[in-house]
């Protein structure tokens, strides 16, 4: 026995929100208490990092550890639930450890109690001698300090300086209280009524809440044609999940850029409180606050982009994702997931309901549907005397456009009538810009970013050259920069300027605004095309991708698909959705025609009007359509019959590339039922100066594609220079 035995200690282990595929052990002072899930401070070399307690177990190590610094007190616990999901959905998509969990960790700020302010108010009494100026401040104080106006506001407000608020307070006629700063989100109300209910709707909703109801895991498709009310619908799952648990926590996950003013204004009215909103252009500001409140489960029905599903949830009940097939569920950059697939995820864990909502659904939910995974929910019709809009072809070899021009004399004529009725149209065409391709008319050099392979895009309002992958900008230059022959340079193809310059030129008077992310950059940009549209100040608008989906505008009775082939175009490798997400982006945009009294109408403009996509949209026939992809994936053993994973290998120059993609092949382990396609040029061979090679690894479904890419990934040596980053179930094949 040894004379000086070891104490005993405990020791935690702690996950850093950093690329590191594991926890650190580090040993806990005697009388420090530390719980699972907890935030604390620990050494990192010379640094002091926050982390989260992984694991606990007990000492003696057999190495010498450093000590926990300290425990983040104010800080939620972070809850079982969420470590589980972020140990699965780190395994899941190949995604060290830690950088995970930096994805829960999104605002460090919040993790301390919130800053606090003063906030002035007016006290009883008059003081003796009141200058005007005195006078102004005093009339205009508020009288308490819940009104949350600040000394320096108050001066602005009253247009003095602040010696007179500084004067007021000596001479104690206002006072002063400390509040924090971030404030709670008022509490939903789930008693108020939404619209009385279609008999289909109510079937629906009756399901939704039922599943509510059952406190399990219950995964759902709400499969409902464009404007049936789907929302509408899960509004009463949302009211359920608060009626029945007064802590529960809801989550509304909507693509990125529909969280419009509109959305906003319909779950006010509904539930009587503004939602928490989680997307990428909060500040710091609302960020902490947000996660600070959904961390004390305070905030309780959260709308949100992607990434609010890593939110600190303390009882999350249900999970929402509205237009579930839509691609900006995926993120192809850092943690590459697919958060529609992270959602369910996160439910199953949860023992929670997750309702996906779509008039489209992707193939891999439709198949889940089918199969029994997932309950599945119809809505078939519009409420109300709203009904589908008639589809009708423009067949472009039969009905081609004037010289250097895009509309039809079809869509012109349908235009036209519209304008005569006082009804709006919508002209869909998914090119930003004036002009896709930039040419010399001298050498037929076609510009490109310097340092990218791709195409240049004109945009004339701006007169720039624009690299829409990676924002590469440049005035557009006088000559050539390949042959130098002056004023050679011309815009090929159309985008939505040119589309518009065109329309202008026919429909002299008619009012036509452009709606894609160069006019609508800011919130109140899009806010503000969205209300002229609804208050009937445009008569045309003209839009990308951004104008197609979700908005509600009564008076719009005519879409008009200008170039409703272009995502079948080559161009895009193997991209084995092209088909799908052609067939859903003209169902969602003709979708956005006739939603309320006036019947509407879309006018599909097409090359190839016996492809598929374009004959199921014709004849109303999703389901046609989508079985004939299904049988397709099924024969390639493609997903969701098989997994697919992507590998791009990237170097500084094309020989390394070339030699770091063949001694990564050359590493693969041997499994049945594995296949391995390349390397290849990635279709974007050349990417912010870095040379790509691309792999295509398909497994049948019974493999576990993510462990093997890891574990494939983990044996090979590269240099530092090489990069290689792994995407399991891609949906960029660029
Ligand atoms: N029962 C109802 N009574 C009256 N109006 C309704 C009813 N249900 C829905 N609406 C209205 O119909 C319109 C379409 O509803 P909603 O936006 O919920 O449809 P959606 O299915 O989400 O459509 P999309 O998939 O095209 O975005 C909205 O203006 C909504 O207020
Ligand atoms: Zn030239």
């Amino acid at each position: 026995m040894s004379l000086f035995p070891e104490p005993d200690y405990q020791i935690a282990s702690v996950l850093l929100p950093m690329p590191l595929p594991e926890a650190f052990d580090y040993r806990l002072h005697e009388d420090m208490k530390v719980e699972l899930g907890q935030f604390v401070t620990v050494p990192l070399g010379a640094r002091s990092v926050t982390g989260v307690v992984w694991s606990l177990k007990d000492g003696p190590s057999k190495r010498p550890l450093k000590y926990v610094e300290s425990v983040l007190e104010s800080a939620p616990l972070l809850p079982q639930v969420i470590r589980d999901f972020v140990d699965r959905s780190a395994k899941y998509t190949c995604t060290p450890l830690g950088n995970m969990l930096a994805m829960c960790m999104r605002s460090r700020d919040a993790l301390l109690p919130s800053p606090v302010e003063n906030y002035v108010f007016k006290k009883q009494g008059a003081p003796s001698r009141l200058t005007p100026a005195r006078q102004k401040v005093l009339s205009i104080a508020p009288d308490t300090a819940q009104a949350g106006i600040t000394a320096a506001e108050l001066a602005r407000q009253a247009g003095v300086s602040a010696g007179v608020i500084k004067g007021l307070i000596e001479a104690d006629a206002l006072g002063q209280e400390e509040f924090p700063i971030d404030k709670p989100f008022r509490k939903p109300n789930s008693e108020l009524k939404g619209f009385d209910l279609t008999d289909e709707q109510q079937a629906g909703a009756d399901a939704l809440c039922e599943a509510v109801r059952s406190q399990t895991f219950k995964p759902i498709l709400l499969d409902g044609v464009t404007g049936s009310g789907k929302t509408e619908v899960y509004f009463e799952a949302i009211a359920e999940a608060l009626r029945i648990d007064q802590t529960a926590q809801i989550l509304v996950l909507l693509p990125e850029i529909a969280l419009t003013q509109a959305v906003r204004e319909r779950f006010e009215n509904r539930f009587g409180a503004a939602p928490a909103e989680w997307h990428s252009n909060a500040t710091q500001k609302e960020r902490r606050r947000v996660w600070r409140e959904v961390g004390a489960g305070r905030a309780q029905i959260v709308v949100g982009a992607r990434s609010a599903l890593f939110l600190p949830f303390q009882n999350l009940r249900l999970i929402i994702v509205d237009e579930e097939h839509d691609g900006s569920y995926k993120q192809d950059e850092g943690a590459v997931y697919q958060g529609r697939d992270l959602s369910v995820m996160r439910a199953h864990i949860g023992a929670a309901t997750v309702v996906l909502a779509s008039a489209t659904p992707s193939l891999e939910t439709l198949a889940n549907a089918y199969q029994g995974r997932y309950q599945h929910i119809k809505l078939l019709a519009r409420p109300g005397a709203a009904v589908l809009p008639d589809i009708l072809l423009a067949d472009m070899k039969q009905n081609p456009p004037a010289k250097d021009c895009w509309l039809s004399p079809l869509l012109i004529d349908a235009l036209e009538q519209n304008l005569d009725a006082g009804e709006q149209s919508l002209l869909y065409l998914n090119r930003r810009g004036y002009a896709p391709l930039v040419i010399c008319k001298g050498c037929g050099e076609r510009l490109k970013a310097p340092d990218t392979e791709s195409w240049l895009t004109e945009h004339r309002y701006t007169g720039m050259l624009v690299c829409h992958l990676t924002g590469f900008m440049m005035k557009k230059p006088v000559n050539c920069p390949h042959c130098g022959a002056a004023d050679s340079l011309m815009g090929v193809g159309p985008g939505v300027e040119r589309l518009a310059e065109e329309v202008r030129g026919l429909f002299q008077g008619a009012r036509v605004e452009v709606f894609s992310s160069d006019t609508a950059k800011s919130p109140e940009e899009l806010n503000g095309i969205i209300h002229r549209m609804e208050q009937g100040q445009v008569d045309i608008l003209i839009g990308t991708q951004i104008a197609a989906k979700g908005h509600n505008f009564p008076n719009l009775t005519l879409v008009g698909a200008v170039d409703a082939d272009s995502g079948l175009k080559g161009g895009q490798g193997s991209d084995l959705r092209a088909g799908e997400r052609t067939f859903q982006l003209l169902s969602q945009v003709s979708g956005r025609a006739g939603r309320a009294d006036k019947p509407g109408r879309a006018i599909i403009q097409t090359y190839a009007p016996d492809s598929p996509s374009i004959q199921a949209l014709l004849a109303n026939d999703r389901d046609w359509f989508m079985e004939l992809e299904m049988k397709s994936r099924e024969d390639l053993g493609f997903p969701p019959f098989g997994r697919l994973a992507a590998v791009v290998i990237s170097a500084e120059n094309s020989l390394a590339a070339d030699d770091a993609a063949s001694a990564f092949v050359q590493g693969a382990p041997n499994v049945d039922g594995v296949d391995i396609w390349g390397p290849a040029p990635a279709p974007i061979a050349v990417l912010r100066g870095r040379h790509r090679r691309r792999l295509l690894i398909r497994s049948n479904r019974n493999v576990d594609l993510s462990a093997y890419v890891s574990s494939w990934r983990e044996r090979i040596k590269l240099s530092s220079s090489v990069r290689v980053s792994l995407d399991i179930e891609p949906y960029s094949f660029m």
